[in-house]
This record gives C-alpha cells, sequence and structure tokens, in this order.
C-alpha cells in the first residue's frame, strides 16, 4: 500500500536554497555594463561544477511535460557535476531537494522556481527530474559529459505530493 506525504513548496529564495544550489535570477544580483552601455551583465551567477580534465560542460535543451497525478516516488542526483535549468518559454517548475550525501527523505524540500528563474542543482544534491507546471516547457540544460556514472537514483519510501498553496 503506498503511503503519501503532502510538502508545501516554499518561495525560491538565494539563502533558502544555498545548501542544493544557486539560483539564477536578475533579481537581487550585481551586474556591470558591458557592451558600450547598451548591455547589463549579470555576471556569474552560478558556475559550472565538472570533475575530470575530459569532462566538458554541455547545453542541451529538455522539452518537459509536468508530471500528473504530481506524486514523486523517485529521486536522483549527478555526483560528478552540477545540473542547471534555465527556462526557454517563462515555464514555473518545482525543484524538489535534498541535501548531497546519504540521502534522508525526511529533510526533502519543496521550492517553487518562477517561470524567470533558474536553478543550477549542486554536484550530489539530490533532487526530481525535471517537474515543469505546464505542457511542452523548454528549459536550457548545462550539465557535464564525460566517463563514469553520474546520475544515482534513489525510490522514496512515501510518494511526494507537492502542495504549491501557500506560495
Ligand atoms: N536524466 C537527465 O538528463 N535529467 C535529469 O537529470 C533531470 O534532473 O531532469
Ligand atoms: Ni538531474
Amino acid at each position: 500500500m503506498k503511503q503519501f506525504r503532502r510538502l508545501v513548496a516554499e518561495p525560491l529564495t538565494r539563502e533558502a536554497f544555498a545548501p542544493f544550489g544557486d539560483v539564477i535570477d536578475t533579481d537581487g544580483a550585481e551586474s556591470f555594463p558591458i557592451n558600450q552601455g547598451r548591455t547589463e551583465r549579470f555576471h556569474a551567477l552560478s558556475t559550472v561544477a565538472l570533475s575530470g580534465a575530459t569532462d566538458r560542460g554541455i547545453l542541451s535543451i529538455f522539452r518537459g511535460q509536468p508530471l500528473v497525478p504530481l506524486e514523486l516516488d523517485l529521486m536522483e542526483r549527478h555526483p560528478l557535476g552540477s545540473q542547471s535549468f534555465i527556462p526557454m518559454n517563462n515555464v514555473d517548475f518545482l525543484a524538489v531537494v535534498a541535501l548531497p550525501g546519504d540521502f534522508d527523505e525526511t529533510a526533502v524540500r519543496v521550492f517553487l522556481v518562477k517561470g524567470h528563474q533558474g536553478v543550477t542543482y549542486h554536484a550530489g544534491t539530490w533532487h526530481a527530474p525535471l517537474l515543469p507546471l505546464k505542457a511542452d516547457a523548454d528549459y536550457l540544460v548545462v550539465d557535464r559529459k564525460g566517463p563514469g556514472q553520474n546520475c544515482d537514483e534513489i525510490n522514496l519510501q512515501q510518494v511526494i505530493r507537492p502542495i504549491l498553496a501557500a506560495v
């Protein structure tokens, strides 16, 4: 018999998300003018973590579909590199995360990432595979290409039902 657990989504802030990764957002970020002042550079909002000399940072586009019903029974991590998701058509998504290291299911947290924000998961951060809130949602994904096993999955003991009410 499946057991369910409701988790209320938290608003995404740099401080709250810091143990899990970076928030990619111009809001609250420093910038400086470039291109004869015609462009504002919000510099180094996040970094790409790799592991070995032959690793490469790569850019992909994920066209995601919502998880229906929104019931999460699996999480994953990429121990050898970071993974960043940047919305391309302004679709909100959920970042469901737990700290790197031994998986602590009781410490899973849900963050609502708005369509103008992106996130980077630190290498090893446990997270749910992409959870867009609308159909055909495109995300620029920056992550690692290289040797070795870079995707560990874990099945949850209790199915998580993210709740958007409080945000
Ligand atoms: N597997 C894959 O490329 N995507 C996942 O890592 C994900 O976080 O969506
Ligand atoms: Ni991933």
